[in-house]
């Protein structure tokens, strides 16, 4: 059961990458940063700190990934104040916060909003038409959850 959700026309777009995909990551905002300076920008500490630095924009900067930056963002999905997330994860190393990466890629496929885990699926979001306008998406209806549970 679902119901909808507004996702406005100046989005929150989070950015997070991980140490191996953090130059991909700067790459990826310089040649988009005409589009991203439309939208709210809200990162883990790190990858936060090196895109104010290289945008010269603010960017709303949460704790570095392994100390909780990752759980901010995904309490953020949660609470609807996230609506894309690009996700630069490093599928080729071992991390210490491995249960935090997977709770937010997990959360963010919950609460059903746009991720792109490498730069072809980024290009894809930040050229769609709907970066530009309100729609409506899809959200768990969670009063329908706590009704089925009631039964
Ligand atoms: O580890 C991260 C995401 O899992 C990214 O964190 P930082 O941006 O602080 O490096």
């Amino acid at each position: 059961m679902t119901i909808k959700a507004k996702m406005p026309l100046s989005k929150t777009i989070a950015l997070v990458a991980h140490d191996n995909k953090k130059k991909d990551m700067l790459e990826w905002v310089m040649y988009n940063k005409g589009s991203l300076s439309k939208h709210k920008i809200c990162a883990t500490g790190t990858t936060g700190g090196l895109i104010e630095e290289a945008l010269n924009i603010k960017v709303n900067c949460f704790k570095s990934g392994p100390y909780g930056g990752d759980q901010q963002i995904g309490a953020g999905i949660a609470n609807g104040e996230i609506d894309i997330l690009i996700f630069f994860w490093d599928p080729l190393t071992q991390l210490p916060h491995d249960p935090d990466v997977k709770a937010l890629l997990r959360i963010a496929a919950v609460w059903n909003i746009p991720v792109a885990c490498d730069r072809a699926s980024a290009d894809f979001i930040i050229s769609s038409d709907l970066i530009h306008r309100e729609y409506e998406r899809d959200v768990p209806n969670l009063s329908g959850h706590m009704n089925r549970l009631k039964k």
